[in-house]
């Protein structure tokens, strides 16, 4: 096929910019289109990096990266290897959580993102299909945007969700990126800020739901499996009441997850894990207070679940270790309005002599004395001074994950945690969190995000072929992080670094493929599962291209 010069400098997969040689300028009809001098890709990556610095706001450096990003995706993704620590709060969460709620104004560029619309369900085929452009793609992120982070319904604009996950599995994993695509499945909105919003880009009416809905989703599986049935599917921020639902229904008949629910469910169990490494406790000891019983919070409820049944606790002995409390309080069998899934978390009001009056956490945490506590609850400071020193003064290590994202949403903030516990905190944030000073001591902070593990859970499951993801490999994948933490020094952090994010996420993705082969799960003979990983790693270097 015979690209012209803007076909080739117009599209970001295969645009090297400057650093087209005079040899390819000549081969590919670019001679003359671009200035004489031919640079490298560290020399580009100098002059950009140095661009980024020059912006005034993290939005304003967000949207440099963006459009770096929309010209040059091998340029971008080498100045990301070199950055990560830097760049994964602007690509992705907290910055992405500002470019949600001005997408429309922002607006430039679809990058490469599949608009499936509820009105057209005829035109999902061929939006999938018009999106991925003949690229072989191994990897979708879909989102509806029900639930964008802890900011609701976003409808169309949640699309940079979905492209935001996407370049933290390059960046972190090392997915191609001609690979991916990023999928909007806009169903309407009921956010009426946006409906009200003249310049709102997606469809213009209230959320579909039911049957309708549902069979929107049925045929864009659907056509998504039978365009790239080598791809795994893995859903982003749909809403509390079908989030659950959806993956129910697929994830024993394809390779799917859901990470607000799996995702999030490994990386605490991960932290608690590297918590209980550095308190020397058992899992079996802790009583868990889950504050939000969201999609997050049953998600994290079940993985651990799942722990303490594989450490030789029946279910029912198991579940006696879960509090779950949401908008009504501590979750009763008697609750009115209780989810599928906080059904099977609730506990007995004859536990309690005051169970009418644990009705709010201060309550409950008075009465259960938790040793660990994760808020998925979208209420920011709900984990107060008062709260956090009760629950201290009956546990000598607490473990304290504030996850609600973004900044804005966190239930407290990891100094104020440290401070009020006299450094005994074990701490995990859903963004990251700078270092904490307190008396001598530095208090790293670990970044409870599932960014730490679907990069490398995703790449594992793709480079091993799997057919499905089962309880026994995202076990497996949880435990993978141990021993990547040093947990001798005071101050230690529950999970490993944002630093070694490309380091632990191939030790994940090994982890990941080796359990799927040892079950038999894969599609295609895998020989050697660290090998398969290695294989499917792309490195961001220009390639040659043909035209
Ligand atoms: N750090 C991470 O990796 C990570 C992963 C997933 C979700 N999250 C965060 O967790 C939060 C929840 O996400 P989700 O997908 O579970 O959303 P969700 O809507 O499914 O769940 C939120 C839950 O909080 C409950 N809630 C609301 N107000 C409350 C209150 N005053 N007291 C107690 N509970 C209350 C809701 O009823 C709901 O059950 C979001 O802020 C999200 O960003 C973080
Ligand atoms: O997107 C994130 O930062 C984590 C998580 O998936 C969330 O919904 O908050
Ligand atoms: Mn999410």
């Amino acid at each position: 096929m015979t690209k012209t010069a803007s076909e080739i400098l117009n599209n970001p997969f295969l645009n090297k910019g400057t650093a087209f040689t005079k040899e390819e300028r000549q081969a590919l009809g670019l001679t003359g289109t671009l200035p004489s001098k031919v640079q490298t890709i560290d020399e580009q990556a100098t002059q950009a990096y140095a661009q980024f610095k020059s912006k005034p706001s993290r939005l304003e450096q967000r949207i440099f990266l963006m459009n770096l990003f929309n010209e040059n995706r091998t340029l971008f993704f080498h100045l990301m290897d070199e950055h990560v620590v830097e760049f994964m709060p602007i690509v992705y969460d907290p910055v992405v959580a500002d470019s949600i709620e001005q997408y429309n104004e922002l607006f430039l560029d679809p990058q490469n993102a599949a608009f499936v619309s509820v009105d057209a369900p005829e035109d999902i085929e061929a939006t999938l299909k018009n999106a991925a452009d003949g690229r072989d793609i191994r990897l979708v992120v879909v989102t509806d945007a029900e639930g964008i982070l802890g900011m609701g319904d976003w409808g169309v604009n949640g699309v940079d969700i979905a492209i935001g996950k996407l370049m933290v599995y390059t960046a972190a994993a090392g997915i191609d990126p001609s690979q991916v695509l990023p999928v909007s499945i806009d169903a309407g909105t009921n956010n009426q800020k946006l409906l009200d919003d003249p310049l709102y880009l997606g469809n213009r009416h209230k959320r579909v739901s039911g049957e309708q809905y549902y069979d929107v989703i049925d045929k864009f599986v659907a056509a998504e499996q039978q365009l790239f049935p080598d791809s795994l599917l893995h859903f982003e921020d749909f809403g509390r009441d079908n989030a659950q639902v959806i993956l129910d229904k697929y994830k024993d008949q394809i390779a799917t997850f859901n990470d607000d629910i799996q995702g999030t469910g490994m990386v605490v169990l991960a932290g608690i894990l590297g918590a209980l490494n550095i308190s020397k406790e058992s899992i079996k000891d802790q009583k868990i207070l889950s504050f939000g019983a969201g999609t997050a919070g049953m998600g994290i409820a079940n993985q651990i679940l799942d722990e303490l049944m594989q450490a030789g606790l029946t279910e029912e002995e198991a579940k006696q270790h879960f509090y779950a409390v949401d908008k009504q309080g501590l979750l009763f069998d008697d609750t009115e309005g209780l989810t599928p899934a906080q059904k099977a978390f609730t506990r007995k009001r004859s536990e309690f002599s005051n169970a009418d009056e644990l009705t709010n956490l201060e309550a409950v945490v008075k009465a259960v004395h938790p040793t660990v506590m994760i808020g998925t609850s979208t209420q920011p400071g709900t984990f107060t001074e008062s709260i956090i020193k009760e629950m201290a003064a009956h546990t000598e290590r607490p473990i304290i994950f504030p996850l609600s994202n973004p900044t804005k949403l966190a239930e407290a903030k990891a100094e104020d945690l440290i401070k009020w516990t006299d450094g005994r905190a074990l701490v995990a944030t859903g963004i990251p969190a700078d270092d904490v000073e307190y008396k001598g001591v530095t208090y790293q902070i670990g970044q409870g995000n599932n960014a730490l593990m679907y990069p490398g859970l995703g790449f594992g499951l793709i480079a091993s072929t799997a057919k499905v993801l089962n309880a026994e490999t995202l076990s497996a994948a949880c435990h993978a992080l141990g021993g990547i933490v040093d947990t001798s020094k005071p101050g230690a952090a529950v999970l490993p670094p944002v630093a070694k994010i490309t380091e632990f996420s191939e030790k994940l993705a090994e982890v990941v493929a080796q359990s799927v082969i040892d079950q038999k799960l894969n599609k295609e003979p895998i020989a050697d599962a660290k090998q398969a990983v290695a294989d499917m790693k792309w490195v961001p270097e220009y390639r040659a291209i043909s035209k």
